[in-house]
């Protein structure tokens, strides 16, 4: 614990930050004097530790046996929210402001199921804890604990796909949130469904369908349908998180059809419509004739996808983090996250039916949501991947190792300028203030964001942070020369690829290997490099005609910087 709250103090790391719009936080704010607030009746209640106490033996934390930290978790008599991808961020955001929401009116029908798709870890972390987790917020001025209730149980379709797809189809659940991350929407390149990554789930939908539809079905359960060779279709395993929701959804007409709301959480510009339009590629391609007419024709009409644009840093937890926090609580937390003090939620008022008060815990409702989410999605989230690439090669561990150094900082402030050129300020908002505050955030050393977790998945992430930046920028200008901040990050990332696969590293990265190929294939890093920047789907919307003079500036920003020379932190990490 000392070491969280050490760190963010010796560093100076900021206080939270002006956002795009300002809104009330209503997470209790960081301990004054740099010390874990640790209420003063915390070790009086029974088979609690003083927070001095040694860890070892330490019980697990539990709903009925919480840290006695002020606010008490709610307790939720149901699930009204299934959430699907529950990490670190989720836990760290969307349940905190549901949990504050629900405080704020009493209302108790806004439980979440969360869903963890590619491992049961989150289950495992939280079904023994009842589902309470605590979120360590960590700021300038010390770290402060609190115990969340909203999320009542965690599931994993491997095991459990029955049950989730009961909870989707349930009339009580009326809003399904999504934090998959950017590479769970099975995007191609040009950015329509890979349906061959969802083909095992578009299979089952078929069957589903036609088990429900055909003649004589009167008798099957329309929820987990038996197909025609009596196997039960509602037990095969979802294996993608856009399947899942589909046969969810599909499930939920089959059983009644009571509306829903589908909202997107994560970082991809036009969430929302990306997702409704993936959920329609979905259905065209398991069901593509008039068999899939009534599912269409109630997705039109009962369902919505709003967008929405979420901020909060929030990194991997640590076993060093979970180590430290377990003296505090008095407790053992296999689910802790740990954040930075900034939350915001800016969510597109598009609902298709009840939803929580969320406005009451802090959230933002709005009929556009775009200038909020292009400002952070370019400004801030664009910074922080060219500060992953250029710090790692430059041998930072952390994002704040990384705008520390003069030189990169300088970097993201060139590539923010680009940005801010394209930008329309979400009303009352200064966003070249608001850009300059984000840098103070990447500051905090506490959260220990490393470089390498904001590195993954470049090429899911590049389009909309550097990509949109670039094409807004040559079309406006067509005749001006390439944008030195967006070539200087592409030639960081660039110089990153060539790096990590020189020292055979694989790229964390969902295109990982036609990465490595790419490399391996060019005769020298500069025909890699400037391959990779033509690599298609990088730069959407940038003119054909102009692309290779962009791989040309890059080519030249590389060797100025001598990027793809330089060691990656891997090397200089212990
Ligand atoms: N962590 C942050 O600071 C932060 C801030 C803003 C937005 N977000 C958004 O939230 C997303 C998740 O962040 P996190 O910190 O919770 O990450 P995480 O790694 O802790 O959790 C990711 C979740 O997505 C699921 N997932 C991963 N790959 C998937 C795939 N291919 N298909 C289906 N599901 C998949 C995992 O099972 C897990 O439940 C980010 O990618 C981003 O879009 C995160
Ligand atoms: O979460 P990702 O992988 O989309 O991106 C990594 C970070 O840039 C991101 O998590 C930011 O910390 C976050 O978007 C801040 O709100």
């Amino acid at each position: 614990m000392d070491t969280i709250v050490r760190k963010a103090r010796r560093r100076g790391a900021p206080g939270r930050a002006a956002p795009v719009t300002p809104v009330a936080d209503p997470r209790p704010a960081p301990a004054a004097g740099g010390r874990v607030t640790a209420p003063t009746d915390a070790p009086n209640r029974p088979g609690a530790a003083s927070p001095d106490a040694p860890s070892a033996a330490q019980p697990r934390l539990h709903r009925d046996a919480h840290p006695a930290f002020p606010p008490v978790p709610v307790r939720p008599t149901q699930v009204g929210i299934v959430h699907l991808g529950i990490g670190a961020f989720h836990r760290a955001h969307q349940a905190v402001v549901t949990e504050d929401a629900a405080r704020a009116t009493g209302e108790t029908r806004w439980g979440i199921l969360g869903v963890t798709q590619r491992s049961a870890a989150v289950r495992d972390q939280l079904r023994p804890q009842g589902g309470v987790y605590t979120v360590l917020t960590v700021g300038p001025d010390g770290a402060s604990p609190r115990v969340v209730g909203s999320v009542t149980d965690v599931a994993w379709p491997a095991e459990e796909t029955p049950r989730v797809l009961a909870a989707l189809a349930a009339p009580t659940t009326h809003v399904v949130t999504l934090t998959v991350t950017e590479k769970g929407y099975a995007r191609r390149a040009d950015g329509h469904l890979d349906v061959d990554a969802v083909a095992g789930d578009l299979d089952t939908l078929l069957r589903e369908e036609a088990a429900t539809s055909s003649p004589g079905a009167g008798a099957t359960n329309a929820l987990l349908p038996d197909d025609a060779t009596g196997e039960a279709t509602g037990a095969v395993a979802a294996t993608s998180a856009v399947g899942l929701l589909v046969r969810g959804l599909a499930a939920r007409r089959r059983a009644g059809g009571a509306p829903l709301t589908v909202l997107s959480c994560d970082n991809l510009a036009d969430n929302g419509h990306v997702l409704a339009r993936l959920v329609g590629e979905a259905v065209d391609a398991a069901l593509p004739g008039a068999e899939g007419d009534a599912l269409r024709d109630w997705l039109a009409a009962s369902v919505t996808f709003p967008c929405s644009m979420v901020d909060r840093i929030v990194p991997a937890t640590t076993p060093a983090q979970r180590d430290e926090v377990e003296s505090l609580l008095g407790a053992r937390d296999e689910g802790l996250v740990v954040a930075e003090p900034f939350l915001q939620w800016v969510i597109e008022d598009r609902f298709a039916g009840p939803r929580p008060a969320w406005e009451r815990g802090g959230a933002t409702l709005t009929s556009d949501v775009a200038p909020y989410e292009r400002a952070k999605l370019r400004l801030l989230n664009g910074a922080h991947s060219y500060l992953a690439y250029a710090g790692s090669l430059a041998g930072c561990a952390t994002i704040a190792e990384a705008v520390a150094d003069p030189a990169l900082a300088a970097g993201a402030r060139a590539l923010q300028a680009d940005a801010l050129a394209t930008l329309d300020a979400p009303d009352g908002v200064d966003l070249g203030a608001y850009a300059e505050t984000l840098l103070d955030r990447f500051a905090n050393p506490a959260t220990g964001h490393t470089t390498r977790q904001v590195a993954m998945d470049g090429t899911q992430k590049i389009p909309f942070r550097w990509g949109a930046t670039l094409a807004d920028l040559l079309d406006a200008h067509p005749g001006a020369p390439a944008p030195r901040g967006v070539v200087a990050a592409l030639a960081a990332w660039a110089g990153y690829v060539v790096a990590e696969t020189r020292a055979a590293r694989a790229v964390d990265d969902p295109r990982g290997d036609e990465l490595r190929a790419v490399v391996e294939n060019a005769p020298d890093d500069v025909a890699a490099v400037r391959a990779l920047v033509l690599l298609p789907g990088l730069l959407p919307g940038v003119p054909e005609g102009r692309l290779r003079e962009i791989a040309d500036a890059v080519v030249v920003a590389s060797a100025t910087s001598s990027s793809t020379t330089t060691t990656t932190n891997e090397e200089t990490t212990p």
